[in-house]
């Protein structure tokens, strides 16, 4: 089963386009694992359990796992997803963009190592630095395109003066992912729920890739209007796919030992939410 496949049956079998991003700190965990970065997996394990019928997707970050040296850790915990969880996609959060010889080895940790489904990448080197992804045939592959942070239109939103029709950097790579640079169909795009103008350009250069939307709850991102910007339906069929990732707002919806259950309720309101903004 591809990537898209199985995310177009998670979204269908648990109703939902709600991506729950796992992204522990150990300062913030319950009082009985705080601050033990060896109870990374069993907190992360606790919120995959608690919100594993409510989700379309998970997403790691590996950043919040290997500052702690905890990548063994993520390797248990994509195991337990497995069981726990096994007709929902892990996209991992890596950001990965390097040559294409670098490119191969993080292809390598990506899929191999933490066994993910998807990858999220910068686009900013070039097409020979995604390409060593695309030849896992069925995985995913989604390209920053406009981000969430403010910081994102530094760049992204920069006019480039030499390509034809003079579109912003982040519209250029939204045209590359749809187009040329999609080889076989595994690529999709990271844009912020915080501009939801932005999703809405992005979804009109790119109608069918399915759109990886963090910027939910702790930043501030509108649940309703990510969702007619980004979501396209004919009937009941999805054929512009997004995938709405919240992470801080679910994983410390309580600081207390009812961290778990406080966190399938965060996350039953939100895929609520995205599911009522749909408009067939
Ligand atoms: O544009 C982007 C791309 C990635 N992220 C990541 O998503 C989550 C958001 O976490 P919240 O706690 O829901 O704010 C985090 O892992 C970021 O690294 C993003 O926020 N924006």
């Amino acid at each position: 089963m591809t990537f898209i496949d199985q995310l177009q049956a998670a979204t269908r079998d648990n109703a939902s386009l709600l991506c729950v991003g796992l992204d522990p700190d150990p300062a913030k965990f319950p009082a009985h694992l705080k601050n033990d970065a060896s109870r990374i997996h069993d907190f992360c394990a606790a919120i995959v359990d608690a919100t594993a019928d409510l989700v379309c997707a998970f997403k790691p970050q590996i950043a919040y796992f290997a500052a702690h040296r905890a990548e063994d850790q993520l390797e248990r915990l994509v195991a337990h997803m497995r069981r726990a969880a096994p007709g929902v996609p892990v996209i991992l959060d890596a950001k990965r963009g390097d040559i294409g010889a670098t490119a191969e080895q993080y292809a390598i940790e990506a899929f191999e190592r933490f066994g993910a489904d998807a990858v999220t990448l910068s686009p900013f080197m070039g097409f020979d630095s995604v390409e060593p992804y695309l030849r896992r045939h069925g995985k995913g592959a989604f390209l920053l395109c406009r981000t969430s942070n403010p910081g994102g239109d530094d760049l992204q939103a920069q006019r480039l003066s030499s390509v034809a029709g003079q579109p912003l950097l982040y519209e250029h790579v939204a045209r590359l992912a749809q187009g040329p640079w999609n080889l076989n169909g595994q690529l999709g795009l990271v844009v912020g729920a915080t501009y939801p103008a932005e999703i809405a350009r992005v979804r009109e250069l790119a109608p069918t890739l399915p759109l990886l939307i963090p910027g939910v709850g702790a930043q501030g991102g509108d649940a309703t209007a990510t969702v007619r910007a980004g979501l396209r339906l004919q009937g009941d069929a999805i054929t512009g796919p997004i995938v709405v990732n919240s992470s801080r707002a679910i994983l410390y919806a309580s600081a207390g030992d009812d961290f778990a259950a406080a966190a399938r309720q965060a996350a039953l309101k939100t895929r609520d939410q995205l599911h009522a903004a749909r408009i067939g």
